[in-house]
C-alpha cells in the first residue's frame, strides 16, 4: 500500500478529514452532535450528563500540565493513560477517551497524537477552529514522574506555579481554563466537593452542572456569562455552594478580571486566542520530541494504492483518488498520468463524504500492470484543483489478496520482480508490528517481530513469490507489515484496520 506522503501522515490526515458520509474515519461518530456521550464500553449514554468532545479537551489538559518545560520532560505523551489513580486525574474522562481512542493507535499513530487530535477535533467540529495539528508525539512508557494538576481545592498560588512549570503565565492561564470550560460540566460523580447531588437526575445521572448554556458547542460564552452574570455565571467552579471549589472564581479574579474583560472584548478573536493557547498546549512535548508540520487537509489523496496479483494472473495497480473540495461535483472525471506516458479517465462514485473541510468525493481505479511498466510516478488532474504527483515503486510488494491475520496468526505473501539486475533474494526483509495491551494504561505498546521468508511456488512473468508466517500476541488495533529491501522501506500494509481503517 502506499500512504502519502507518509502512513502517519496519511492516517492522521484521513482522521481529521474524513468525519462524516462516505469512507469516514469513525473518529468524529464519538463527538457528533457535540453532545453526544459514549461510554467506557463504547454505548451511548444521552441521559448521564456527560459529553465526549469535553472529555477529549479535559484529557489533553491533563496530559500537557505535569509538563516541566524547564526540565523538558512531560507534556503531550499519553502519560496520563498511567496515571488514572491519581486523586488529581478523578472522572472517567480519561479511560473513556483511550478505550475509544484505542484501537485507532497502531505503528504510526500514536496514543500521544490521539491526544492531541482529541482536543483538535472537538474544538474544530464544535464550533471553534482548526488548531494547527502537528504530528510526531511519542507515547510514554510510564507514569510522568511530576504531579500537580490543578484542582477544585487548589489555592491560586499552587494553581499558577503548576501552570508556570508548563509554561503558562498567569494571563495565558485564565485564557486556557476559559477555553477549556467553554464546554462540558462538573459532575457531581467524581467532583461532590463542586457539585452536590440535587444535580443527579433521570437525566443527569452523573450529576453534571454545565459550564455554560452551550455545554457542546466551542463557543465565548463561558466569559460572556461569567462577566455579564448571566445563564451560568462561568459555571460550577465560579458558583459552587462549596466556597473552596471556586477555582476558576479564584483564578479569572486573580488579575481583577482583566484577562476575563479582554477576552470578553475580543468577541470572536476569542476563538483565535484559543488556537494560540490550545496549540501551546499541545504542541507542549518532552524535549527530545521534535514535532512535525502542521497537517492540512489534501485536496488530491490517492488512497489504498497498492499492486495486487488478481487470479494469480494478472497485475493491477488499483485503490481511489480522494477529491476534497468546496462542493460535490456529479460524474467528475479524474485523470491519472503514470510518468511512462500511460494515462486513465476515471470518474467519482457517487457517495460523498462530508469533512468539516468540504466535501469528498472518491474515483476509484484499477489499471492493468502491464500498461504501467517502469513507471514511477503518477499525476493527478481534476477540474479547479492543482494536478498533484505521487511516486510509486514495483520492485517488490506485499500482496494484499495473500496477506491476512486469522486469530494471532499473520500471513505474509510478497511478490519481486527478479528479473533486476540488482536483485538479491537475501535483502527482502519483512518485519509486523502489533499494537498489545500492557500494564497500568489502556494506551497500547507495540510488539515487533520479524517474518522468515521462504519461497513459494508460481509467477507472474519475471515476478516470483516468498511467504512467511508469525504468531502475534492480540492485536487491540490495526496490525502493520513492513516489506523492506535492505534498509530500504518498499511497502506497508495494515491488516485488520476494523473501525479505524478505511
Ligand atoms: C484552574 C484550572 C482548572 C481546574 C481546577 C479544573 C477543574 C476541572 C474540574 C473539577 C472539572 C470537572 C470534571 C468532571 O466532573 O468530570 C473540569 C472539567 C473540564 N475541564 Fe477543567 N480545570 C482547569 C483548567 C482546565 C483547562 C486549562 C482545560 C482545557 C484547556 C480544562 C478543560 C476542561 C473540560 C473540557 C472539562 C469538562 C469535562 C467534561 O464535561 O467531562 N480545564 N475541570
Amino acid at each position: 500500500m502506499f500512504y502519502y506522503p507518509s502512513p502517519a501522515i496519511s492516517l492522521l490526515e484521513h482522521i481529521l478529514v474524513d468525519n462524516w458520509g462516505a469512507y469516514a474515519s469513525n473518529f468524529s461518530a464519538a463527538i457528533t452532535p457535540c453532545t453526544n456521550y459514549v461510554t467506557e464500553i463504547g454505548d451511548a449514554a444521552p441521559n448521564s450528563g456527560r459529553t465526549t468532545a469535553a472529555q477529549w479537551l479535559r484529557v489533553g489538559f491533563h496530559d500537557f500540565v505535569t509538563a516541566d518545560v524547564a526540565a523538558g520532560t512531560g507534556g503531550l505523551d499519553a502519560s496520563i493513560g498511567f496515571e488514572t489513580f491519581r486523586d488529581e486525574n478523578k472522572g472517567s474522562a480519561f479511560n473513556d477517551s483511550f478505550t475509544f481512542w484505542r484501537p485507532f493507535v497502531n505503528e504510526f499513530v500514536p496514543m500521544a497524537d490521539l491526544v492531541a487530535l482529541g482536543t483538535v477535533m472537538s474544538v474544530n467540529l464544535c464550533g471553534g477552529k482548526y488548531i494547527p495539528f502537528r504530528p510526531g508525539r511519542v507515547d510514554a512508557t510510564g507514569a510522568d514522574p511530576t504531579t500537580g494538576v490543578p484542582e477544585p481545592g487548589s489555592s491560586l498560588e499552587e494553581t499558577l506555579a503548576q501552570f508556570g512549570r508548563s509554561g503558562f503565565n498567569q494571563a495565558d492561564s485564565i485564557g486556557l481554563t476559559a477555553c477549556g470550560h467553554t464546554m462540558g460540566s462538573a459532575h457531581h460523580s467524581g467532583f461532590p466537593e463542586v457539585s452536590d447531588n440535587s444535580t443527579l437526575s433521570a437525566n443527569n445521572t452523573n450529576g453534571g452542572i454545565n459550564f455554560d448554556t452551550s455545554r457542546g458547542a466551542f463557543d465565548p460564552l463561558v466569559v460572556h456569562e461569567y462577566i455579564d452574570g448571566t445563564g451560568n455565571r462561568g459555571g460550577p467552579l465560579v458558583t459552587s455552594f462549596n466556597e473552596t471549589s471556586r477555582s476558576d472564581l479564584r483564578l479569572y479574579e486573580s488579575d481583577g478580571n482583566a484577562t476575563m474583560e479582554e477576552l470578553y472584548a475580543q468577541g470572536d478573536g476569542f476563538q483565535d486566542t484559543c488556537v494560540e493557547l490550545l496549540s501551546r498546549m499541545l504542541n507542549t512535548v518532552p524535549a527530545q520530541v521534535v514535532l512535525q508540520d502542521a497537517i492540512q487537509p489534501v485536496a488530491i489523496k490517492p488512497v489504498n494504492v497498492t499492486w495486487d496479483i488478481i487470479d494469480e494472473k494478472q497485475l493491477v495497480l488499483s485503490g481511489k483518488i480522494r477529491i476534497l473540495d468546496t462542493e460535490a461535483e456529479t460524474g467528475r472525471n479524474v485523470t491519472i498520468s503514470f510518468s511512462n506516458g500511460y494515462s486513465e479517465v476515471v470518474k467519482v462514485e457517487n457517495a460523498t463524504g462530508v469533512s468539516i473541510f468540504g466535501v469528498t468525493q472518491y474515483a476509484p481505479f484499477s489499471i492493468d500492470g502491464s500498461k504501467i511498466t517502469d513507471a514511477s510516478s503518477f499525476t493527478v488532474l481534476t477540474d479547479g484543483l492543482e494536478t498533484a504527483a505521487f511516486d510509486i515503486q514495483d520492485r517488490a510488494f506485499i500482496v494484499p489478496g495473500l496477506t491476512e491475520i486469522t486469530g494471532n496468526t499473520v500471513f505474509v505473501t510478497i511478490a519481486a520482480d527478479a528479473n533486476r539486475d540488482d536483485f538479491d533474494a537475501s535483502k527482502l526483509t519483512v518485519r509486523v508490528a502489533t499494537p498489545i495491551t500492557q500494564p497500568l494504561t489502556l494506551g497500547p505498546r507495540m510488539a515487533f517481530s520479524d517474518v522468515q521468508l521462504e519461497a513459494a511456488g508460481g509467477s507472474l512473468g519475471d515476478v516470483r513469490y516468498w511467504s512467511g508466517v508469525v504468531v502475534v500476541d492480540q492485536p487491540v488495533g490495526a496490525v502493520s507489515v513492513r516489506l523492506s529491501y535492505g534498509e530500504e522501506p518498499l511497502d506497508i500494509m495494515l491488516l485488520d484496520a476494523g473501525v479505524a481503517g478505511w
